[in-house]
């Protein structure tokens, strides 16, 4: 949808993408149009530090345009032999669990570019986050040489059987084209999230559902379980 008008204010913008290149000249090419684009712009680049990789591709283009980079990345991914040097700013943290939640609280939107399975994991966790209403902030493919294909396919697969509703379809949006993606993301409005659309489908109030909520009631649930299992 290029030239949509923006709902979404893009700051900084997360890409996820491999710490491989690939083995096609498109995938770092694009990485190159994509950190442009953004620096274009004024976002920010947010990442996962280090500079190998698709992720080396797109730091140090938004880095040479005198964008604005941050990686994020843990202790021991950061040896140089590891995972390279980093340009821009680093911010150093304990694990990968921290790494993933300061990423996604400096983004306000995110890219998924071609990666493997570290790609897969970091753009599916805020997938769910979304698709829960933990978080409301757009997230593209960046299709390049139809590498997302399949993952588009699968979806509409698990929606036909039934694991996704159709409406969250929409939350991953996506475009082989940096700029159009960048502009999708912009023009981005939140679906409902399951979280409210499930309690109004059911009609029941949460005060008197009968789950855990606060780690008190969580430590109370636990130790009625423990003591349920130790009796019988
Ligand atoms: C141990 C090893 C192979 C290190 C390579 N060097 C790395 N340096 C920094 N982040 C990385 C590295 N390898 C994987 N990652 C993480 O996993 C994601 C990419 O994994 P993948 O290539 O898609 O699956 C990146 O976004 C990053 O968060």
């Amino acid at each position: 949808m290029p030239g949509a008008k923006g709902a979404t204010k893009l700051s900084n913008i997360c890409v996820y993408c491999g710490a491989s290149p690939g083995n096609r000249p498109e995938y770092a090419l694009a990485a190159q149009v994509l950190g442009r684009e953004m620096t274009k712009r004024n976002i920010g680049l947010v990442y996962g530090g280090g500079s190998v990789g698709l992720m080396g591709e797109i730091s140090k283009t938004v880095n040479g345009e005198g964008g604005r980079v941050l990686g994020v990345i843990p202790v021991e991914l950061q040896p140089v032999e590891v995972s390279g040097e980093s340009v821009g700013q680093t911010i150093l943290v304990n694990d990968m669990h921290e790494r993933k939640a300061a990423m996604a609280s400096a983004a306000d939107g995110f890219i998924a570019m071609p990666g493997g399975f570290g790609t897969l994991e970091e753009l599916m966790e805020v997938v769910t986050w979304q698709q829960l209403g933990f978080m409301q902030k757009p997230i593209g493919l960046l299709n390049i040489e139809g590498y997302y294909d399949g993952l588009l396919s699968f979806v509409d697969e698990a929606i036909s059987a039934g694991f996704i509703r159709p409406s969250n379809r929409s939350i991953l949006l996506h475009s082989s084209n940096p700029a159009e993606l960048i502009d999708m993301l912009q023009a981005y409005e939140p679906a409902p999230s399951l979280i409210s659309t499930l309690r109004q489908e059911s009609k029941v109030a949460m005060e008197q559902s009968q789950q855990c909520r606060s780690p008190k009631e969580m430590s109370t649930c636990q130790l009625e379980f423990n003591n349920h299992h130790s009796l019988s």
